[in-house]
C-alpha cells in the first residue's frame, strides 16, 4: 500500500512544471482578450449581450390599467348607494400599512367607526385579480388631481385601480359584491322601528321590544317550525324570482286574546331584524287609501293587520256584494259602518303591489275568531302558514318561569303546576302576571299553585251547576300549526 502511494506522489508533476503551465495560460488569454477587444466594439458588445438577456429574460410589459372613480356627483343620482357601500367595505380593509385612519361614533352606532382617510390606498383582492382602491383627494396631490379634471370638487371619491382585462369581472362580480355585503351589514346594524300611519303617512318610532324567539312560549316543536320557515322564506330570493312570484309569505295568528300574537310578531322582527308597520284598516279611507298604504310599506317589513275579524271591511267578501245584510254576528264584532274598500282589493293590493318588487316582505294576520273569517283569506298562497297560539300549557309555562323568575330545569313544584295547566284554559298573559307578584321563586310558584287551584276550582264549581241546569263542560284547547 505505501508502495503504491510513493509510486503514484514520484508520477506528480513537479511544482515548477505547473508554475510554467500557468504562466504560459495566463499570457494566452491575455492574447485573446486583446484580440477580441480589437475586433468586437464596445458597443457591440452591449447590444449582443442586451440581445441575448431579451431572448431568455424578456421583461414583460406592464399591463395596461383601468380606474373606476366612485362618487356623489351624478344629476341624477339622489345617493349613491356605491359610495356608501365603498366606504364601508373599506373600513373593513384597514391594515397595519395605513397609517391615517379617521374615527368617529355616531348616533346609532354602538361601536366606534373607522374608515380610510384621504390619500390611503388599499390593495384588495377578489378572484385572484388584485385591486388597488385609493380614497382622493390627496392632500398632497390635490390640485394635481383637480387638474386632472376628476370633476369631484374637493369632495371625497373613490379610485380602484386594476388590470384592464379584468374590467366586467370588477364591474359585475366584485362591486356587486361589495353591494351585497354592505346591504347584510347595514341590515344587521340598524335599529328595529315600528310604523304607524296616524294619517296619510306613515310614522316611525323604535321598536324595542325584548321579545324573542326564546322568550316567547309557547309550543317548542311549533316554535322551531316558525322558525324554519322564516329561514327558508329569506333564503329564497332566486327562488320566487325563478317562479315568478311575489317575495311574499302570509302567517295568520289565532288563538285568545292574551295567548301571545303579538309577542309572537315581535319575536319574528327581532329573529329577522324585520320593521314593523301595524296597518289600521278602520284608518283606511278607500281603494286609494289602502294602495298608498301598502305602497308605503319598505322592504324587509313585517305588516300587521291585528283583530282582523274586528274589521267589517275584511271580513267576508259575500259581504261585500250583499252589504245590507245586517246580522247580530257583525254587531258583536264591529262598529257597523259601510266598507271603505273590500276584501278582494286588500288581497289584491297585497298580492298585485307586492309581486312588482322583488322585495321580501311578510304580512302578519291576527285573529280571536278564525271562524269568522273569509275563507278567500285563508287559502294557501294567502295565508302561508296558520298558526294557533293557545292558553298556557307546561312546556310554555317552562318557558315564562326560566324568563320571569330564572328557574331553569326543573323545581318540586312543577309536577304539580303541569297537571294543573293541562286541564285548565289559562291564557300565558295571566300566567306571567302571577309570575311578577314576587321576585323569590319559591314564593311566586307556590303562589302560582294557588292561583291554578282555585281556577280549577272554579271550574269544577262551573260543571256542577251546568251539570244541574242540563248544560255542557268545558273544552279544551290546543296547539298546531298548519300551512
Ligand atoms: N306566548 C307568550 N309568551 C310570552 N309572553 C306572553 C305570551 N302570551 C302573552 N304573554 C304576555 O302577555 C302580554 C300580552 O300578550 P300579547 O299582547 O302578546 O297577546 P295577544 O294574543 O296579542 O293578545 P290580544 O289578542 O289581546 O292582542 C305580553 O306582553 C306578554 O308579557
Amino acid at each position: 500500500m505505501a508502495a503504491s502511494i510513493l509510486e503514484a506522489v514520484k508520477q506528480m508533476p513537479s511544482t515548477s512544471t505547473l508554475l510554467t503551465a500557468y504562466a504560459s495560460f495566463s499570457t494566452t488569454s491575455m492574447l485573446f482578450r486583446n484580440v477580441y477587444r480589437e475586433i468586437v466594439p464596445e458597443r457591440l458588445e452591449s447590444y449582443l449581450v442586451d440581445k441575448f438577456n431579451s431572448f431568455f429574460y424578456s421583461p414583460k410589459p406592464s399591463p395596461e390599467r383601468d380606474t373606476f372613480i366612485i362618487d356623489d356627483d351624478w344629476d341624477d343620482l339622489d345617493r349613491n348607494d356605491l359610495l356608501f357601500a365603498a366606504r364601508a367595505y373599506l373600513s373593513t380593509k384597514i391594515g397595519p400599512k395605513n397609517k391615517r385612519i379617521r374615527v368617529g361614533k355616531f348616533p346609532h352606532q354602538k361601536k366606534v367607526s373607522i374608515a380610510l382617510a384621504e390619500g390611503e390606498t388599499v390593495l384588495d383582492e377578489f378572484d385572484g385579480i388584485e385591486i388597488t382602491w385609493k380614497l382622493a383627494p390627496d392632500e398632497e396631490e390635490g390640485e394635481d388631481d383637480n387638474n386632472n379634471n376628476n370633476n369631484c370638487d374637493g369632495m371625497n371619491y373613490f379610485e380602484i385601480h386594476f388590470e384592464k382585462r379584468h374590467r366586467e369581472k370588477v364591474l359585475e362580480g366584485y362591486l356587486g359584491h361589495i353591494l351585497d355585503l354592505y346591504e347584510k351589514l347595514s341590515h344587521k346594524e340598524k335599529s328595529l322601528k315600528l310604523y304607524t300611519r296616524p294619517n296619510t303617512s306613515w310614522r316611525a318610532m323604535d321598536l324595542r321590544h325584548p321579545t324573542t324567539f326564546d322568550t316567547v312560549a309557547m309550543d317548542l316543536e311549533m316554535k322551531q317550525r316558525i322558525m324554519d320557515d322564516l329561514d327558508r322564506f329569506v333564503a329564497r330570493k332566486e327562488f320566487y324570482k325563478r317562479v315568478g312570484k311575489a317575495w311574499k309569505r302570509g302567517y295568520l295568528l289565532y288563538g285568545p286574546p292574551g295567548t301571545g300574537k303579538s309577542s309572537l310578531v315581535a319575536a319574528m322582527a327581532n329573529y329577522l331584524n324585520f320593521d314593523i308597520y301595524v296597518l289600521e284598516l278602520c284608518e283606511i279611507s278607500g281603494d286609494y287609501d289602502l294602495r298608498m298604504a301598502l305602497m308605503g310599506i319598505d322592504n324587509k317589513s313585517i305588516t300587521v293587520v291585528e283583530d282582523i275579524d274586528c274589521n267589517s271591511e275584511v271580513r267576508s267578501r259575500s259581504k261585500d256584494k250583499d252589504d245590507s245584510s245586517d246580522d247580530d254576528d257583525d254587531d258583536r264584532h264591529s262598529n257597523r259602518r259601510s266598507p271603505r274598500f273590500t276584501l278582494s282589493t286588500l288581497l289584491n293590493c297585497i298580492d298585485g303591489l307586492w309581486s312588482s318588487r322583488a322585495e321580501e316582505r311578510i304580512v302578519v294576520f291576527t285573529t280571536n275568531h278564525k271562524e269568522v273569517l273569509d275563507p278567500a283569506l285563508l287559502r294557501p298562497g294567502r295565508m302561508d302558514m296558520q298558526i294557533h297560539l293557545s292558553f298556557c300549557k307546561p312546556q310554555a309555562f317552562r318557558t315564562l318561569a326560566s324568563n320571569y323568575l330564572g328557574v331553569k330545569g326543573e323545581h318540586p313544584l312543577f309536577p304539580e303546576i303541569d297537571e294543573l295547566l293541562e286541564g285548565l284554559e289559562v291564557t300565558p298573559a295571566a300566567v306571567a302576571e302571577e309570575l311578577m307578584r314576587d321576585e323569590d321563586g319559591d314564593v311566586v310558584l307556590k303562589q302560582v299553585v294557588e292561583f291554578l287551584r282555585a281556577k280549577k276550582a272554579e271550574i269544577e264549581t262551573r260543571k256542577e251547576d251546568n251539570k244541574s241546569d242540563g248544560g255542557d263542560g268545558d273544552g279544551s284547547a290546543s296547539s298546531d300549526v298548519s300551512n
